[in-house]
């Protein structure tokens, strides 16, 4: 029965490939007509050639792409009841004892049509399809079998089937509706992983693909415990928000990232669903363009660097960076015969006085303070004058305040004193400021401790005068908001130019394509999107949802992420700094409830830390279970942990497929790193903070008490750690993790 059920999908999808490669030659001949056009060179023909050449490639590059397993699903239907519910096909069978089957419907990644405009494939994002992620036997609506099918390439190499009405004994053309298979799911969770993530449009859950297709209107904020499939839905959320308002989203969704290593795992979903380049995925140390995060804080100056108190800090440092060495101390010109002079406490008044109540950015009060020195010096001169008791000719006046001005505005010295006493300040600069302590607790002016004065100034210690060297993520949050309180800074000029010469028109004679372009593919370049996802949002500090929240003014949000998970150390502090950045839009929660990544085994030992570091806090419900209990191992000297290691990832290596991570403290990722040297690209080493989201097929979760010491919120992240596994765990402890005679170390006992 089997064979004759992949026989008869086999028969559709060749259906579905022959009227692809029909598709393919029209795109194909679209391209060559429109390069012929190009010929003509008129103006009109160019823009319409962009266009051709832009949508035909676009068409032939996502027929080559999904031309891999793009069908994968089908549903048998009973008859509808009536029209539409909330813009999906109605739920509800007309007659729930008909066991016929009225309606077939073939769901892939894209949809297809045939030469009558009738559905071979139905997009898996369209309201049609909703019902094969929704229906489930206690809520089958019409849905009679729900069939997944395995192909590859051109070749269907199998179907399972769900029967969601098992009381029917449905038919279809006359014959038993075949049912075959169990568990496309389970197969598909006992895969190796890779270095990459894979898709789930196969098999997304109910409760996932709620999330995946709810309204995009204000915030949608998504709860779930790890391996419920967060990162999984957000991404598919941008797919489906790209499928239902392309015009609004192309280019124009943002997904916030922990880590560069969680970029790189997941950055090959979209385009695997079709999405090519459509979506920026960026670190959030890689949101300011041309920064880019490449090192860690120690907990501590983290929990300082990421704290709302640099806020204050920031905007006393960025103004006092205008007095960093090198400010001239006095202003000497002479004009109309006179040598002018503005002394240190005047040029300090009028410091002040420009800055005014700071709501300007810094840089570009630079024509302002221009203007005010000018007019303290025309003062000066004024002064030096006799008192003649005439009237003054205002008019005459104004011509020799207008000659002063072009004499001393203009003059090498003055605008050499501009230069250096209003210099245009890049954040880098300012923040090197501040790794002087003096300066440092200057600014600082009681809202940091000693200490903490001493550990940020040390933590800064490496950058040179313009800023240069290496950062981590709170840095790069910090050099966000310092540039919105400097503002661009315009190269220093000889002469202050006009405005209108900066006009260039330059947006004037960009072609077509150019513009379809740079929105849809570079997305990096843009500064506000329309829809920003924030994935394992737990960990952002109230600075990282500042800087965030500035590229989402306008947008709609989709926030994934799990308390319990959270490496930030005072949670309510950064989920009042979320609630600030929201403000008033209305939010829709969701709750995903089973844990797709860890067998139960390995979910149970993960629940023992849970209940120290989350006290409360239910896990969520592992899916499947492989009798394979997590091995414990101990050593009696910490010289041993590197060596009893590397025999771990090797034993595992052996055991699995795929990939072995060994998870370690942050400050031993070095050392870890040596224990596997050698063992190959499926092992790799990372550090407590590094493993973010990532899964792998095993992983060693070495000195467990090292990674929940590392701070106070050191437990959640040892919960992290344990989590990581799809189907062995490893958990060696040394000494100092007290564990007991079967090798369990005091953090793991029941
Ligand atoms: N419906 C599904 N079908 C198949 N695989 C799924 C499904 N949902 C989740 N998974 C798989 O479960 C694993 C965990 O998913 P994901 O990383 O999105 O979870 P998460 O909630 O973000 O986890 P964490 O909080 O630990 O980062 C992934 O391998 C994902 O592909």
């Amino acid at each position: 029965m089997r064979d004759r059920e992949i026989a008869v999908e086999q028969q559709h999808l060749d259906r579905v490939y022959h009227r692809l490669e029909e598709k393919l030659a029209e795109a194909e001949f679209i391209l060559s007509d429109a390069s012929r056009k190009a010929f003509v060179g008129t103006p009109g023909a160019l823009a319409e050639r962009d266009a051709q050449v832009y949508r035909a490639g676009r068409h032939l590059q996502r027929l080559n792409n999904e031309f891999e397993d793009f069908l994968f699903g089908r549903i048998d239907l009973q008859q509808p009841d009536g029209p539409e519910e909330d813009g999906f096909p109605s739920q509800t069978p007309l007659d729930p004892a008909d066991p016929a089957v009225a309606e077939t419907l073939h769901i892939g990644r894209l949809g297809v049509l045939d030469t009558e405009y009738g559905p071979l494939v139905i997009d898996w994002r369209a309201p049609a399809a909703a019902p094969f992620y929704r229906a489930t036997p206690l809520q089958p609506g019409r849905v009679v079998r729900r069939r997944v099918i395995r192909s590859r390439g051109r070749r269907v190499l199998g179907v399972e089937d769900d029967l969601l009405r098992p009381d029917l004994e449905p038919v279809l053309d006359g014959e038993p509706l075949a049912v075959v298979g169990d568990g496309a799911l389970m197969a598909t969770l006992g895969r190796a992983r890779s270095h990459t993530m894979r898709d789930i449009v196969s098999s997304i859950q109910q409760e996932q693909d709620i999330v995946i297709r709810a309204q995009a209107a204000g915030a949608t904020l998504v709860t779930g415990g790890p391996g419920t499939g967060k990162t999984a839905v957000a991404l598919h959320r941008a797919a489906f928000l790209l499928y239902q308002d392309r015009r609004r989203y192309a280019g124009g969704i943002l997904v916030v990232s922990p880590t560069p290593l969680l970029v790189s795992y997941t950055e090959g979903v979209l385009p695997a669903l079709g999405e090519e380049g459509q979506v920026a995925i960026r670190a959030v140390g890689s949101l300011v363009d041309g920064v880019e995060a490449d090192s860690y804080d120690s907990p501590e100056a983290a929990r300082v660097k990421g704290s709302s108190r640099m806020v204050a800090l920031m905007r006393r440092a960025s103004r006092a960076a205008l007095d960093a060495a090198g400010s001239p101390a006095e202003l000497r010109v002479s004009a109309l015969g006179e040598v002018l002079r503005l002394d240190a406490n005047a040029l300090r008044n009028l410091r002040r006085s420009i800055l005014g109540n700071g709501a300007t950015p810094i840089n570009l009060l630079r024509p302002r303070a221009r203007r005010l020195l000018l007019d303290a010096l025309w003062s000066l001169l004024l002064r030096t004058r006799p008192r003649t008791g005439d009237r003054v000719d205002r008019e005459q006046q104004q011509r020799e305040r207008e000659t002063f001005d072009d004499h001393v505005g203009d003059d090498d010295r003055f605008l050499a004193f501009l230069d250096a006493w209003w210099p245009a300040l890049t954040p880098r600069r300012v923040l090197a400021t501040l790794r002087d302590p003096r300066q440092l607790a200057r600014q600082a002016r009681g809202s940091l401790s000693q200490q903490e004065t001493r550990l940020l100034a040390a933590s800064w210690r490496h950058l040179d005068d313009t800023g240069r060297g290496s950062l981590t993520a709170h840095d790069v949050a910090l050099l966000d908001e310092l540039q919105v309180l400097l503002g661009e800074a315009a190269r220093p000029r000889a002469r202050e130019v006009d405005a209108a010469d900066l006009l260039t028109g330059l947006d004037e004679v960009t072609t077509f394509a150019d513009r379809t372009r740079r929105g849809e593919r570079e997305p990096a370049e843009r500064s506000e999107y329309a829809h920003v996802i924030v994935d394992e949002a737990q960990d952002l500090t109230p600075m990282q949802w500042r800087m965030i929240g500035r590229r989402a003014r306008q947008a709609t949000w989709t926030i994934v992420g799990d308390p319990a998970q959270s490496s930030w150390i005072d949670p309510a502090e950064a989920q009042a700094a979320m609630d600030e950045t929201l403000g008033a839009k209305p939010r829709r929660r969701y709750t995903l409830t089973t844990n797709y990544r860890n067998p139960a085994e390995i979910a149970e030992v993960a629940a023992r830390v849970l209940a120290q570091a989350a006290p409360g806090t239910e896990s969520p419900r592992a899916v499947r279970s492989t009798g394979v209990h997590p091995r414990f191992v101990s050593v009696a000297a910490e010289a041993e942990v590197g060596r009893a290691a590397r025999a771990e990832v090797e034993r595992l290596l052996a055991e699995v497929d795929g990939t072995v991570g060994i998870v370690v403290p942050m400050d031993r990722r070095g050392e870890a790193a040596g224990w596997i040297t050698g063992l190959g690209e499926r092992a790799v080493a990372l550090g407590s903070l590094e493993a973010k989201g990532l899964e792998y097929d095993a992983t060693v979760v070495a000195d467990p008490s090292g990674i929940a010491g590392e701070s106070e919120a050191g437990l959640r992240v040892l919960y992290v750690a344990l989590t990581r596994a799809t189907q062995r765990l490893t958990v060696l402890s040394g000494p100092l993790d007290l564990p007991d005679a079967a090798g369990v170390p005091a953090l793991l006992h029941e």
